[in-house]
C-alpha cells in the first residue's frame, strides 16, 4: 500500500441528509448549452459526425473565430419556466448544466473573464433563472465545470516548462475563483460535476485538487463532488493509489453502464450519464447520423442503474436559440407517462441484494424490508416468471401494481424460489411486478 496524504477526503458512503437525497433522487437531467449549440455540428455548409460540442476541434477552427460565436448567443426561445416543466414532468429529481464546457464560454456572468454571457445579446443571468425556475420546481441543481479550458491563455495540457508551470497556477487560480463564485452566486446548488480532468496537468495537480475539495465544501456544507474532480498525489484519478474512491460518488460511467450481472458495482454511490443519439452532447443539427435511443432502451437504462444503487443523468442538448428539438420533447414525454406509473421503483430506490434474472431488474425501496419490485422488460415465453430470492424468503402475494388486487399463482419449487403464473395479457411497456415477503420474524 502506497501512502496516499491527498486521496479521498470525505469517508464514503456519506450518510448525511445531503447525500442520502442525492441517493434517493436516482434520476437526473443532463444539459449541454453552450455556443457549440448555434453551429450544431455543421461548419461552412460541412457535417462533422463527431460530438457536437468538440466541432472547434474537429473542424480546426481558431479560437478567434470560434469565440467570436459569442456575439451571435441570444436565446430569444429560452424559457427557464418551460425547461424545468419538462424535467418535472419528465420525473427527474435532479439536474446538471454545464455553466462553462470546454470553449470556456461561461453561462453566468463571471467577474474573472470576458467571454461570459454578460457579453452576449441576451447579457442576464442565464443561469440564475436556470436554477430559480428548477428549484421552483422542486429540481435539486448541480453544476458541470470544465477545468479543461480551449479560451483561457493559460491552460496547458502538459507542463513541460517553467513559463507553462507559471501560466498553470494563474490557471488554477482561475478555476478556484471561478467556483468559489458560483458557489457564492448560486447558494442552493447541491453538487459540481467536474470534466475535462484527463490530462498530465491536472494529474499532476493532485494535492491541489485534495485541497480544492476542501475549500468547496467549507464554502458549501454538504456539496456533493464526482469522482471526475479528483487525482491524488501520484495521478491516479477517481480511485486513489491505493483504490480508495475519491469525491462523494463514481462517475467513471459515460455513455456506458456496468454489466448489469455486477454486484461490487452496488458498494460505491455511482452516477451514469447518457446521450440519446450515440455520441451527442451538445445540439447536433442532424440526428440521422446515428442510432437515436427510444424511450423503452432509456427507461431499461435508468431502472439497471436503479437495480445496482446507481443514478442515471439523461443528457438533453437545447438549440442555441433557447428551445429543444421535437424528439427530445417526446422522449422526455415518454418517460415522464412511464413515471407516472412506475416511479416508486426507481425513487430512494436501490440495490435489492439478489441475483438479477432474465426478465429484468429487482429494486427495493430503501423505506420497506418485505416488498420487492421486479420490473419486467423481457416476458418468458412460458408466461411464467421464475423469482429466485433469498433461501428462507417467503412470498406472501405477488401482484401488478397497476393492479394490485389481481394476485398472480404462485408454485414455490425450492427454498426461496417461486414460479409466478402470468396474469398481464399484451403489454407494450415495462411493467412492474409487486413481490411482498413474509415479515421473517
Ligand atoms: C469527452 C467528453 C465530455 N464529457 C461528457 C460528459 C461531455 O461533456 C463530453 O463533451
Amino acid at each position: 500500500k502506497k501512502e496516499v496524504k491527498y486521496g479521498q477526503l470525505t469517508e464514503l458512503p456519506r450518510q448525511d441528509e445531503a447525500m442520502k437525497k442525492w441517493r434517493s433522487n436516482r434520476f437526473g437531467q443532463f444539459i449541454h448549452w453552450g455556443l457549440y449549440a448555434i453551429p450544431g455540428g455543421i461548419w461552412e455548409g460541412k457535417t462533422y459526425k463527431y460530438a457536437a460540442e468538440f466541432l472547434k476541434s474537429s473542424a480546426g477552427i481558431s479560437t478567434a473565430t470560434w469565440d467570436s460565436l459569442q456575439y451571435q448567443f441570444n436565446p430569444v426561445k429560452f424559457d427557464a419556466k418551460e425547461w424545468a416543466k419538462m424535467a418535472k414532468d419528465m420525473g427527474v429529481k435532479y439536474v446538471t448544466i454545464t455553466t462553462k464546457h470546454h470553449e470556456g464560454f461561461c453561462l453566468w456572468p463571471s467577474k474573472y473573464t470576458d467571454f461570459d454571457i454578460e457579453n452576449t445579446p441576451y447579457r442576464k443571468d442565464l443561469l440564475g433563472e436556470f436554477i430559480k425556475a428548477y428549484n421552483e420546481e422542486g429540481i435539486d441543481v448541480s453544476l458541470y465545470y470544465s477545468v479543461l479550458d480551449w479560451h483561457h491563455p493559460d491552460w496547458r495540457y502538459k507542463l513541460n516548462t517553467e513559463e507553462d508551470k507559471a501560466a498553470f497556477e494563474r490557471l488554477k487560480a482561475f478555476t478556484e475563483n471561478q467556483l468559489l463564485e458560483l458557489l457564492e452566486r448560486y447558494p442552493t446548488v447541491k453538487g459540481l460535476w467536474f470534466d475535462g480532468t484527463w490530462d498530465q496537468c491536472w494529474k499532476d495537480n493532485g494535492k491541489f485538487s485534495y485541497d480544492l475539495e476542501k475549500k468547496l465544501k467549507e464554502k458549501n456544507p454538504g456539496l456533493i463532488v464526482n469522482s471526475r474532480m479528483r487525482a491524488d498525489e501520484y495521478g491516479s484519478r477517481h480511485f486513489d493509489s491505493n483504490g480508495v474512491l475519491m469525491g462523494d460518488y463514481e462517475s467513471g460511467y459515460e455513455r456506458r453502464l456496468p454489466n448489469p450481472w455486477d454486484v461490487a458495482v452496488t458498494k460505491n454511490d455511482w452516477e451514469c450519464c447518457m446521450t440519446i443519439p450515440e455520441n451527442q452532447w451538445g445540439y447536433h443539427k442532424d440526428w440521422t447520423l446515428t442510432h437515436i435511443k427510444t424511450s423503452n432502451e432509456l427507461i431499461e437504462m435508468l431502472v439497471q442503474c436503479t437495480s445496482q444503487n446507481g443514478n442515471f443523468l439523461l443528457n438533453f442538448g437545447p438549440r442555441g436559440e433557447g428551445n429543444f428539438r421535437e424528439k427530445e420533447v417526446k422522449l422526455a414525454k415518454e418517460i415522464g407517462d412511464w413515471m407516472d406509473d412506475n416511479s416508486s421503483v426507481i425513487y430512494n430506490c436501490g440495490y435489492a441484494g439478489l441475483k438479477k434474472q432474465s426478465w429484468g431488474y429487482f429494486t427495493k425501496s430503501s423505506d420497506s424490508d418485505d416488498a420487492i419490485n421486479m420490473v419486467v422488460f423481457n416476458k418468458p415465453i412460458n408466461g411464467k416468471y421464475r423469482v429466485k430470492l433469498n433461501k428462507g424468503s417467503i412470498i406472501k402475494r405477488a401482484y401488478l401494481l397497476s393492479k394490485p388486487k389481481k394476485s398472480f399463482n404462485l408454485e414455490e419449487i425450492a427454498n426461496g424460489e417461486y414460479f409466478l403464473d402470468d396474469v398481464k395479457g399484451k403489454c407494450k411497456d415495462p411493467f412492474v411486478i409487486i413481490i411482498e415477503l413474509e415479515d421473517k420474524d
